[in-house]
């Protein structure tokens, strides 16, 4: 099929290179011509593990990208995977996405071809009926429903892993709200069916809008209740990961997301959460399990900054800050735990060393004047206390660094660094 897909972040590149490799003609569209010329040249502008190589072997050939929304009206279908952000309050800005909607509307003006518009974006519900399809029905001049369809297609990829999520995914939920439209999904989806059969979920658009919602929801509210359970388990002098081993083998429970420590971060599952918490609200329902999911998370950095000021006098001592990015694997910082630590330090006069293998350019945005370590042996050397804040393989590796420490203190927050002589370890949940 001639696909196309409107924005070329992290889910329009890896799903643009995906459905090539299934086998599409696939059309990359975006307003940043910076972006369209190294997709053109086989470049990503987003770094995924396996993303190179699918462009490597596609660009150019079937893959295209341009600028110029006009290549819609060679294609049978086009994906729309713009951005969805948080307004002050919360709620979703569904403007981008609107914008988006409308410029694919004026693209299919007074063709004939029939069309499917597919809303990859994560959208709250009704968003695809009350705001997308006026504003493709207003590009279009014509009412959506007779040639040009509407479909709603969530997104599960991960960052760090988004090309294998996409291509192995669990599920894939295709929702749309006639046979036209679902079969037209179906058909795009037959090849990635046939190759890595993933549960299939036919459903509404509505109820795609709020599978990808409830998925995010229930995941950041999973790693919410383990570190509750952590940090009474704390209280107890009881190892929360032990406890976390025991409970997972439930198969009503299961073992992942079950690793407690100083929170969720992301792009996603913060953004995603206050959305459908200020959704809730706007449609009448007050989400008191939500508002608590943000809370638990909320607490957990202050609750290292209180354990270390246990064992280090905080204003004037130098604290090491191992980690930066939301997890490990990506440079990415938005919502990191690191950010509320790093705040916390400063206020308390503390001086901030910190290190990531990668994430330091991302973080200056953020924090320009701490310092910035070329090593976590360079960060953790004269400091008076380290916080270990995202779980690098390369933070379980450190054994004599921690020697050069003024004072060896670890508030580890992700359980990654191992207990030694000499060192005064405290695990936030164990
Ligand atoms: N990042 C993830 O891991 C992930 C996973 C699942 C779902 N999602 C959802 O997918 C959507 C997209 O997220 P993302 O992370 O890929 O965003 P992103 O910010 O990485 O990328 C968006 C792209 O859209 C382009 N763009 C902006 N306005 C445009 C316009 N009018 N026309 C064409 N291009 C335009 C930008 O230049 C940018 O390249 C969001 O709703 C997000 O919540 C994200
Ligand atoms: O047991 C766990 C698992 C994760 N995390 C934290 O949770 C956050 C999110 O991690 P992860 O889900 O791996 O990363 P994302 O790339 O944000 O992916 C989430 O958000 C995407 C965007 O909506 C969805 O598509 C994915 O399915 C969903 O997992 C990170 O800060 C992790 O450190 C924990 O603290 N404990």
């Amino acid at each position: 099929m001639n696909i196309a897909v409107v924005g070329s972040g992290y889910v329009g590149t890896t799903i643009a290179a995906c459905f090539a490799d299934l086998g599409h003609r696939v059309t990359a569209i975006d307003i940043d011509e910076g972006i369209v010329e190294r997709l053109n040249r086989g470049e990503a502008s987003i770094h995924e593990p396996g993303l190179d190589d699918l462009l490597e072997a596609h660009a150019g050939d079937r893959l295209r990208a341009t600028t110029d929304y006009g290549a819609i009206r060679d294609c049978e279908a086009t994906f729309l995977a713009l951005p969805t952000p948080s307004r002050e309050d919360g709620s979703i800005d569904a403007s981008i996405i609107e914008a988006g909607a409308r410029s694919v509307g004026e693209a299919l003006a007074g063709e004939e071809g029939d069309h499917l518009v597919v809303v990859k974006s994560t959208v709250v519900p009704s968003t695809t009926e009350g705001t997308l399809i006026p504003a493709i029905e207003a590009g279009a001049g014509e009412a959506v429903g007779e040639r040009i369809r509407v479909g709603m297609n969530p997104e599960f990829l991960r960052e760090g892993s988004a090309v294998t999520d996409f291509l192995e995914p669990d599920k894939v939920v295709l929702g749309a709200d006639d046979d036209w439209g679902r079969e037209r999904l179906f058909e795009v989806f037959a090849p990635l069916i046939e190759r890595a059969e993933p549960a299939v979920v036919e459903a509404t658009v509505r109820e795609a809008e709020m599978i990808k919602y409830a998925n995010n929801a229930f995941l950041a509210t999973k790693i919410s209740l383990i570190n509750e359970l952590g940090n009474i388990c704390k209280e107890f002098g009881i190892d929360a990961y032990r406890v976390a081993d025991a409970i997972g083998l439930d198969d009503r429970i299961g073992e992942q997301f079950l690793r407690s420590g100083v929170g969720w971060g992301g792009s996603c599952f913060p953004k995603d959460v206050d959305a459908l918490r200020a959704a809730a609200r706007e449609a009448g329902y007050e989400p008191e399990l939500l508002d608590a999911t943000v809370a638990v998370n909320d607490r957990q950095p202050e609750r290292m900054l209180a354990l270390l000021a246990e064992h280090a006098d905080l204003p004037g001592a130098r604290i090491a800050v191992l980690g930066l990015a939301f997890k490990p694997g990506t440079d990415d910082v938005r919502n990191s735990r690191a950010i509320p630590a790093i705040e916390g330090l400063t206020e308390r006069g503390a001086e901030v060393v910190a290190y990531d293998p990668v994430a330091h350019e991302t973080m200056r945005e953020h924090f320009p004047d701490i310092e910035y370590a070329a090593s976590a042996a360079a960060a953790l050397s004269g400091a008076d206390g380290a916080l270990v804040m995202t779980d690098w393989d390369e933070f379980a590796a450190l054994d004599d660094e921690f020697e050069d420490m003024a004072t060896p203190v670890v508030i580890d927050g992700r359980r990654v660094v191992e207990h030694r002589e000499g060192l005064v370890y405290e695990g936030l949940t164990w």
